[in-house]
């Protein structure tokens, strides 16, 4: 288990910058003095790169006065090969410093804003959560994360030192000659201008490109997951040959992409000959002319070489930036999107004395124009154990759902003690009301952890004591790795009713003076059910307790039943006054089949 304190938590909602640009800067504003550093050292670097072709002309102009002797060679040509020396050197330590620090930051970046962004995603609501898949939510934030590093890369270790060789350059040659500085010049703003609006234009091949092998990726992740039924239905070939087909779209759209980059790269290589040749007989002409040295004349050719050897792949790396610009816009469009139901500003710890709860006028609709609930009224007893039955869809769960706050009422309110929910911090809320649902989900993690969550800082001896009255201990002991055995993805390795012990194991420990009971013994044979609901029933003590069933079975020894049916408390009291008063509930409980209700409405 981590070690850290159980009690470390932030109340707030995070809250992060919608507009591209400022999420990158807020995410990298962690490290203000050491992307500075880096600034300074690549500029070193790129100057240090720019400054060889004028130690060149100055060792050419130096050979150029040598009469035949060659004694004074290198006396002569010191400074200038000492300049040389020193500039290889410098962009070594510029160079390897900035390696460092990109090492350094990197990885620290890439935490900085997983860790934000996951900080953000937490406060969404449950409805959030059943729109986006988990695996893609788990990408997107990994992309992002990775792409805002990419993207401040770009920016630092390429359009940077591209800007300062570029104009550098560009002002050694005004130097050398004011019509062949202004040559490169124009040739350096239109392949800009120009390798900018091919990447813009590539952009959409390369969409979708990225769009079809993301479809790929998908189909082998729901093949993968569907292994067994292709091999139930013997249709291994099938699959294969259901993925090939969207593998051959794959390959379509990436010779596109191909094909469009290659006639990109024959403009690079006429511009760079363009260059090249032009940059040539236009020194040698100047030189000819006696107008510039034969140094002046070998730092053009030099620079130009440069600047080649800078601008090549400039349009791909256009496309990436655009590309991870893109990833980051998309993550902020996903993740950073307003959180649907927020702590308001005065909202206040909830603290629960007696456990009534109250549903005051409340109306809901999943949709507002169809609502489940158009007018609920009811008041829970402090202490009171009350089952919820009727039909599927009768609006049971989101009776549930309402009074954890996963969804807020359209209209009217739910009080807990007086106090209503909607003005109290939700993860207050949370530590007051338990709920074992029908299905529980278990983490990877072992089951001690599992049971753990319960009570952070419990002893083993709780964990094992509240296991004993789940009727955990009992399977637990059996397993090799006991309470250290881990329990798969969602628990998998256990079965639907040893899950559902751990789950009621964990509430037990939590020990929440409210407790929501979701069909939570439906997956236990009779035996295990029977104990369980004894000692659950025990540790219900003085709870107020809300059991949803429809094993009417389960319910009939609570204090008080209320029938449900299309969004309306139509029957409210013990078993005995509802099966007296020959109602709905009585028919429910005539229709009982082996303890179930009939999946099917039944009119009255
Ligand atoms: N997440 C949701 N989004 C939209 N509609 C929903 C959602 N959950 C439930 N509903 C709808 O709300 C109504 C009430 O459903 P609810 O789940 O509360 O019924 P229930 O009595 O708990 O049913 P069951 O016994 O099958 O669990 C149903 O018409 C259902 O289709």
């Amino acid at each position: 288990m981590p070690n850290f304190s159980p009690f470390q938590r932030t109340r707030e909602a995070p809250n992060l910058p919608t507009g591209t640009v400022k999420f990158i800067l807020y995410c990298i504003s962690s490290f203000p003095g050491l992307l500075t550093l880096m600034l300074i050292l690549e500029t070193g670097q790129a100057a240090c790169n720019i400054l060889v072709p004028y130690a060149v002309k100055a060792i050419m102009d130096g050979v150029a006065s040598l009469t035949g002797d060659t004694g004074p060679v290198l006396k002569t040509l010191q400074q200038p090969l000492l300049l040389l020396a020193g500039l290889a050197l410098a962009e070594i330590i510029f160079s390897r410093t900035s390696g460092a620090l990109l090492i350094i930051i990197g990885p620290r970046l890439r935490q900085r804003t997983t860790q934000k962004l996951f900080a953000y995603l937490q406060y969404h609501s449950v409805s959030y959560f059943g729109h986006h898949f988990a695996g893609a939510l788990a990408h997107r934030i990994s992309e992002t994360a990775i792409s805002v590093n990419h993207t401040t890369w770009s920016v630092l270790c390429e359009f940077w030192p591209i800007t300062i060789t570029f104009s550098v350059s560009i002002f050694l040659l005004l130097g050398v000659h004011q019509g062949l500085g202004q040559y490169v010049a124009s040739w350096v703003l239109a392949y800009i201008a120009i390798s900018y609006w091919l990447a813009t234009r590539c952009q959409h091949y390369a969409k979708s490109y990225a769009a079809t092998r993301s479809q790929v990726n998908g189909k082998i992740v729901d093949a993968v997951s569907n292994m067994l039924n292709a091999k139930l239905f013997a249709r291994l070939d099938y699959e294969r040959r259901y993925l090939n087909e969207y593998l051959e779209t794959e390959v379509r759209a990436g010779r596109r992409t191909f094909w469009y980059m290659e006639r990109v790269r024959w403009f690079q290589f006429i511009a760079a000959a363009a260059l090249k040749i032009g940059t040539v007989y236009y020194a040698l002409t100047l030189w000819e002319g006696g107008i510039i040295s034969v140094g002046d004349f070998t730092m053009s050719i030099a620079l130009a070489l440069l600047i080649i050897s800078d601008a090549r792949n400039l349009t791909r790396r256009f496309l990436e930036f655009f590309e991870y610009v893109g990833n980051v816009a998309n993550g902020i469009d996903t993740i950073v999107r307003p959180h649907e139901i927020v702590d308001k500003p005065e909202a206040t710890p909830l603290i629960v004395t007696h456990g009534r709860i109250e549903f005051r006028h409340v109306r809901f609709g999943y949709d507002p124009s169809q609502p489940v609930f158009e007018d609920l009224n009811v008041i829970i007893e402090p202490g009171q154990r009350v089952g919820l039955v009727g039909f599927s869809g009768s609006g049971k769960s989101t009776f549930v759902a309402l009074m954890l706050r996963n969804y807020e009422p359209q209209d009217g309110a739910i009080l807990i003690d007086d106090v209503d929910i909607a003005g109290v911090f939700q993860d207050s809320l949370h530590e007051q009301v338990s709920l074992i649902p029908q299905d529980p989900s278990l983490f990877h993690r072992s089951l001690k952890e599992n049971i753990g969550y319960g009570k952070l800082d419990a002893e083993d001896a709780e964990i094992i004591g509240a296991a004993d009255l789940a009727h955990a201990d009992e399977f637990i002991k059996d397993m090799k790795e006991g309470y250290d055995a881990l329990v798969g993805e969602r628990g998998v390795k256990l079965s639907g009713g040893q899950r559902q012990r751990i789950a009621i194991a964990r509430v037990m420990l939590k020990d929440a003076p409210i407790l929501i009971l979701d069909e939570a013994t439906s997956s236990l044979d009779s035996v295990t059910e029977k104990t369980i609901q004894e000692n659950l029933d025990r540790a219900m003590g003085r709870k107020t307790v809300i059991a949803v069933a429809h094993r009417l079975s389960t319910i009939a020894h609570l204090d008080r039943i209320l029938v449900f049916d299309n969004g309306r408390i139509v029957e409210d009291g013990s078993h005995n006054e509802l099966l007296d008063r020959k109602g709905f509930y009585h028919r429910l409980w005539s229709m009982q089949a082996g303890g179930f209700l009939p999946e099917e409405a039944v009119s009255g």
